[in-house]
């Protein structure tokens, strides 16, 4: 997960390859509950972990039940028979899916039970389900605004004689909440459910069905207005279950397959864990994505996406049942050849923020023109290539707002697009940027910061710092040759008298890492393996070999990945990679720097002496300056760094800002 203020991504021309994608969140919290709700043993395949997973696990966990997590396979002991624990304050993120059935299968329990979210929870309605709990006799109060957690249950008197009226207009949620705690209720007599008004969302209670299904409960339904619960019913447990791929979070791959630029033999990207079986409202985006060009094959459980139509086709359409893929299709009709209208979304508004407004802001930042309405967004493209603009997006703490905003990454205009607070991805698709990259292909080199100096100068610190700062990849150029030696003594390669070919082969194939400051080979940390008198032998003579040297430029400069790379070292800006975007010069005076290098010895018990680091790193200097070979030497258009009399803050504030003024955009 990019843990950073933005993340920049650099303009995209493609995706392309393979990815299975993480669990449904919409099956995961379902499945999670119906377990805990059933007696014996469930085991839950391919779960979803994320952050609205890890509340619902936590939430079972304080209410008695037996969690266990292993991987992606999660244990749940359910609390059928067992006592449920009487009273507990349960805290449920910005999770719709854990929060209104949670409420509804404590409120038919009964107990002394709080419930709360993040600030945004509590601004989501929750008034129609509670309403019909109380119809139902139980007992619910408001702790703050009325119609909005947070919420406190009590004991019920349950009243099962008549319908139970529930409005469905603002969320599904509050039916799938009631048809999943209603079966706790229906041992001696039918329970119905009558839905009032209309039902928006309605393949989300498809999901609900099936689930309760597979959990032993077959609801009795009449169309969308009136569901029963028939007497006797009881959950029981499937065993296992599997959890199919989320099909919302496909429609970001669907999308970026539609937007790829064709050729290079290319056969589209394939999703897998997902397809045309799949018990998810949202694989129906698969229509609507071809509905505006994309080329879609499908199987049981796999996509194969490519571009089809170009430009898109633009649209105009219903989009109430799939209320959270169509947030994609406004992204998508950046790329069309007209406005697209998505129509019936006034559920937008209640979600994780007010996403048609939040929506129509960020398009019109991009340059499109949108217009908004109570239920309704309308969006025009940029008129032309020219007319696209580099935007800072804001993301509202709304995960779609997030990975919807990577795909204007396929502008034609190559422009980079920064996603501000990336991390909001975390509510159902941590890794969803690291997935992205994985399969996409850059419009133009990604960019590389290059931080060049002499030794002690502090550049490694700086270096990884600003990595971070930016979530970029980070090369220490200076620790290549010494893993190089020492992957070739532990591949058992002779380097008194070495086989040049055998070890540039290996060079080429390093498993190198830098990551936290931490050096790895493979899984492992050699941070300290490669410091030592003797692996310092072993550098200088594997650096004498050209073959050597050739393959580790070639593997330096397979470092610049996406979203970019921070490189540092001697040579970086120089030789490595002249075309850098930004090239840093660091330098500080040699007392300062021998001051720093002291300090480094003694922290770590080994006995040095100032003056005499100081008269090494002076000599050494001269020896990097004047020798022949690509003399230690600023790149021609660096920009000097002194950091004497700077903190590490300083310089990194610095070196940021420099960044910030090559970038196209401003903060928003
Ligand atoms: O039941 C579910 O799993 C969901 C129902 C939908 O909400 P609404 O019914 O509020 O539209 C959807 O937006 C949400 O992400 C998940
Ligand atoms: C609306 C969403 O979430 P929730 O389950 O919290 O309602 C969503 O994931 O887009």
């Amino acid at each position: 997960m990019f843990d950073t203020a933005f993340l920049d991504i650099p303009a995209l021309r493609a995706v392309s390859g393979s990815v299975r994608l993480p669990g449904s969140k919409s099956i995961s919290n379902r499945v999670l509950l119906l377990a805990a709700l059933c007696g014996g043993q469930t085991t839950v395949l391919d779960l979803l972990d994320s952050d609205d997973t890890r509340v619902m696990l936590q939430a079972l966990r304080q209410l008695g039940c037996g969690v266990t997590v292993e991987g992606s396979t999660a244990i749940i002991d359910g609390l059928g028979g067992r006592a449920l624990q009487p009273q507990a304050e349960l805290f449920l993120g910005n999770a719709g899916t854990a929060m209104r059935p949670l409420t509804a299968a404590l409120a038919v329990l009964g107990g002394d039970y709080r419930l709360s979210g993040i600030p945004r929870m509590h601004e989501r309605p929750i008034g129609d389900l509670v309403d019909a709990l109380r119809a139902l006799g139980c007992s619910v109060r408001y702790l703050g605004q009325d119609g909005y957690p947070p919420l406190h249950i009590g004991q019920p008197h349950l009243q099962l004689d008549r319908p139970i009226p529930v409005r469905g207009n603002v969320s599904s949620q509050f039916l799938t909440a009631l048809l999943m705690a209603l079966p706790l209720a229906a041992s001696e007599q039918d329970v119905v459910i009558e839905v009032v008004g209309e039902l928006i969302s309605k393949p989300y209670i498809e999901i609900t069905l099936q689930l309760l299904a597979r959990f032993g409960v077959s609801v009795q339904r009449d169309g969308w207005a009136r569901f029963v619960i028939p007497a006797g019913s009881r959950y029981h447990s499937p065993g296992q279950i599997h959890v199919e791929a989320d099909a919302s979070s496909a429609s970001y791959f669907i999308a970026a397959g539609a937007l790829s630029a064709s050729g290079n033999g290319q056969s589209g990207l394939k999703i897998e864990g997902v397809g045309e079986a799949s018990i998810q409202g949202d694989i129906r985006f698969v229509d609507a994505a071809r509905l505006m060009g994309a080329q879609v094959e499908s199987g049981p459980n796999w996509l194969r996406v490519t571009r089809g139509a170009w430009p898109l086709k633009a649209v105009d359409l219903d989009c109430n049942h799939i209320p959270d893929a169509a947030m994609t299709l406004a992204v998508m009709a950046l790329y069309a050849d007209g406005p697209t209208t998505l129509r019936n979304i006034a559920s937008w508004r209640v979600k994780e923020t007010d996403r048609i407004a939040a929506m129509a802001t960020e398009l019109r930042k991009l340059g499109a023109t949108v217009q908004e309405g109570a239920d309704e967004i309308r969006i025009a493209p940029p008129k032309d290539a020219r007319a696209w603009r580099a935007a800072s997006l804001h993301t509202y703490d709304d995960h779609r707002m997030a990975m919807c905003g990577s795909l204007a990454a396929f502008n034609p205009a190559g422009l980079p697009v920064r996603i501000e607070d990336p991390k909001c991805v975390a509510k159902t698709f941590p890794d969803y940027f690291e997935t992205l990259f994985a399969l996409a292909e850059p419009a133009a080199p990604v960019p590389v910061i290059c931080i060049d100096g002499p030794t002690a100068s502090g550049k490694g610190t700086l270096a990884s710092e600003v990595a971070r700062r930016l979530g970029y990849h980070y090369l220490d150029s200076g620790s290549l040759y010494r893993l190089t030696g020492l992957a070739a003594r532990r591949a058992g390669l002779a380097l008194e008298n070495p086989d040049e070919a055998r070890l540039s082969a290996l060079a080429r194939q390093l498993p190198v890492g830098f990551a936290g400051g931490h050096i790895l080979l493979g899984q492992e940390d050699v941070g300290e393996a490669i410091r030592t008198e003797a692996a310092g032998m072993d550098a200088s003579r594997v650096s004498a070999l050209p073959g050597v040297r050739q393959a580790l430029l070639e593997l330096q400069r397979s470092c610049a990945r996406l979203p970019g790379l921070v490189a540092d070292g001697r040579d970086m800006g120089t030789v490595i990679f002249p075309h850098a975007l930004l090239k840093v010069y660091l330098t500080a005076g040699s007392a300062q720097r021998a001051e720093r290098r002291h300090k480094q010895l003694i922290s770590k018990g080994i006995p040095a002496k100032l003056d005499g680091l100081r008269a090494d790193l002076e000599a050494r200097d001269a020896r990097d300056q004047n020798r022949v070979a690509s003399p230690l030497e600023p790149a021609q258009d660096a920009l000097l760094l002194d950091n004497t009399h700077l903190t590490i803050e300083d310089s990194v504030d610095q070196v940021l800002r420099w960044w910030q003024e090559r970038q196209p955009f401003r903060p928003s």
